[in-house]
């Protein structure tokens, strides 16, 4: 039994990537897709019909003068009339129902890249230019040419067009079956032609994405608030609109090349039709000046004809159609590759992590990891144990390999050789949701969402997030209640000056209101703390005070403490010195500064510029 996948094999990608749009409508809604099938017949055959009998109606006039018998033409009138109110009333509704097909499959498609893109347990996909190239697409979903809504709601223009041309071209076959068959051969090859031109300027313009990107990324500086001081500062904006205008003609000017072909199908085309055209209209004449044709037959032919001129080719309807048929396949495709990483890391049924794991220990045994396009181990055969209950400082050079090891140990990336492991058992076979969920971490980059105080801290464990009192413990803990009491709307306020009411936060702010965070998923049940430059963006009274309560803050933890700062770090633990990927120091405070090494020298630079300032 030949699968679907064999029979749409040898169909051109204009039509299969239509078939894959319209695949997508019984998914969504089987009874506005029912509405939408029978709204498309109605006006594909209806008109036909009615073109036949408004031909028999004219036809007959004569006989009815002439015999005085005019019951038949109050009949085809009321036929006619009929058929014209039908097909009146279901335009509207057809229209309606496509409009909003056409939006449920915007939703359906974006929701579908939300998910997929979450799926993979790493984020090593969202470095690859080809996946960012179809979320791009995804975005730009319901905004321009590409929106594949409104390619559903041009279907009740372009389908009906095409049925309706089909049902006059069989007609035409009781003319002269010939005539019929070059009708019936012409108008699909037209109709394909030109839905191959716009899929390939559709799928010139789709393989310039990269290029578009940067263009975007350019306008995107340009009108973005972020970067709006830079711009000013250094007078940038005279570069951008130069950057701009370069690569946006970079990009679409092969798009503007492919469009040129075009112009010769479309003569070909108009060409044809013009010819079949004026052959038919020549033959009908002929037929009639010399009455081998009744004067009803040849109304019904000419009613036939026009009907088969109908059919669209050309219009902007079309080529919303094969642009839906260029980038619908593919997102559903990038969606369905994400979504499988997921099945098959379900398929190895994950291990259960232990309520109260670590308990021991986690292991980095002989880890390294290289960056995708990379030429160089950001991690190079790391051997580091990390005692649970216990608090570890890490510090190093830039670059030394410090933040890639907490997203290996947060399992962002897999190791590409060596293993981590958790109380003996392999990092890669624990469930990753049951693992982040034991796992808090303040990164240094932390996002900043454009959200209300009580969003931003609860979204450290989404599960907890309107307990208010749980929210009180953890930004009391962080030092960040008195900044969120202070807000015009406390916990409600939007942290963004971008929204109504919204507040801007200082950095120092933004560093205590994602330190509640991860204390928030502390309090949730996280076990392991990771803090990387955590104080960074705070003032020296303020790092003070949150070293004073580090002890009291992370009780019990595993915790990694990941920073520049000494006066922090000596307070852990145990502290290893990374470089390139690797420890090349391992103890305490005391036992580094005695061995005299990297930590002693880089403790005693920082601690001699303080003596100095002071
Ligand atoms: N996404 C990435 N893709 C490719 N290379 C990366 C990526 N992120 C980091 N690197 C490289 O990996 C190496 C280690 O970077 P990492 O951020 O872990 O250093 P770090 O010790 O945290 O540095 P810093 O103290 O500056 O934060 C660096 O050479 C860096 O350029």
């Amino acid at each position: 039994m030949p699968t679907r996948a064999d029979v749409t094999r040898w169909l051109p990608p204009s039509i299969k990537g239509l078939l894959s749009v319209l695949g997508l409508l019984p998914k969504l809604s089987r009874r506005r897709t029912a509405v939408m099938v029978a709204g498309v017949l109605v006006q594909s055959f209806v008109p036909v019909a009615a073109g036949v009998l408004t031909g028999l109606l004219i036809g007959g006039i004569p006989e009815a003068v002439r015999t005085g018998e005019s019951e038949r033409s109050i009949w085809l009138l009321v036929a006619i009339g009929g058929l014209v109110v039908v097909e009146r009333a279901t335009a509207p509704i057809l229209q309606a129902t496509a409009a909003t097909l056409g939006r449920d499959v915007d939703r359906y498609l974006q929701e579908r890249v939300m998910e997929a893109v979450g799926q993979p347990t790493g984020i090593q996909h969202l470095e690859d230019p080809e996946v960012i190239n179809k979320i791009r697409t995804a975005r730009g979903l319901s905004v321009d040419a590409e929106n594949a809504g409104r390619a559903i709601e041009a279907l009740p223009g372009v389908i009906p067009s095409w049925l309706r041309a089909l049902a006059s071209v069989a007609v035409l076959f009781f003319f002269h079956w010939w005539l019929g068959l070059i009708w019936l051969v012409m108008w699909p090859i037209v109709v394909h032609l030109m839905q191959r031109e716009y899929f390939r300027v559709g799928a010139v313009t789709y393989n310039q994405s990269n290029e578009l990107r940067r263009s975007e990324y350019y306008r995107d500086l340009a009108l973005t608030p972020g970067p709006a001081k830079e711009i000013r500062i250094w007078g940038m904006l005279d570069w951008l609109l130069e950057r701009f205008d370069t690569s946006f003609r970079t990009a679409i000017e092969p798009v503007w090349k492919t469009r040129k072909p075009r112009k010769s199908v479309m003569y070909g085309t108009t060409s044809a039709i013009l010819l079949v055209n004026l052959l038919t209209y020549v033959l009908l004449v002929y037929a009639g000046v010399n009455g081998v044709l009744s004067l009803a037959a040849i109304a019904v032919f000419i009613q036939a004809l026009a009907g088969a001129n109908s059919y669209t080719a050309f219009d902007d309807n079309n080529v919303y159609l094969s642009r839906a048929a260029v980038t619908v396949p593919k997102i559903l495709s990038m969606a369905d590759e994400l979504s499988s990483q997921r099945v098959e890391l379900a398929q190895t049924a994950p291990r259960e992590l232990p309520p109260n794991a670590p308990r021991e220990q986690i292991s980095f045994q002989a880890t390294t990891f290289r960056y995708p396009n990379a030429d160089r181990d950001a991690l190079a055969g790391l051997d580091l144990d990390i005692e649970a209950h216990r608090s570890l400082a890490i510090v190093g050079d830039n670059g030394a390999g410090k933040t890639t090891f907490v997203k290996l140990l947060c399992r962002l990336y897999e190791p590409t050789s060596g293993q981590i492991t958790v109380d003996g058992t392999p990092l890669g076979e624990l469930d990753p949701r049951a693992w982040r969920e034991r796992i808090a971490v303040l990164f240094q980059d932390f996002a900043r969402y454009p959200l209300t105080a009580k969003e931003n801290v609860g979204l450290g464990a989404p599960s907890h997030n309107r307990d208010l009192e749980r929210l009180e413990y953890a930004a009391e803990r962080a030092g960040a209640l008195d900044v969120i009491r202070n807000l015009p709307n406390g916990w409600d306020t939007i942290l963004s000056r971008e929204f109504t009411g919204g507040v801007d936060l200082s950095g120092g702010q933004w560093q205590r209101i994602a330190l509640a965070r991860a204390m928030f998923a502390v309090d949730a049940g996280a076990r392991v703390l990771v803090l990387d430059e955590p104080t960074a963006a705070l003032d020296v009274r303020a790092e003070a005070e949150l070293y004073d309560r580090f002890l009291e803050l992370t009780e019990g933890l595993t915790t990694c403490l990941i920073s520049h700062r000494f006066s922090t770090v000596r307070r852990a633990d145990r502290i290893v010195v990374m470089t390139e990927g690797g420890v090349i120091e391992d103890g305490t405070h005391d036992e580094l500064i005695e061995r005299d090494g990297r930590y002693a020298h880089m403790f005693a630079l920082q601690a001699e510029r303080f003596r100095a300032e002071a």
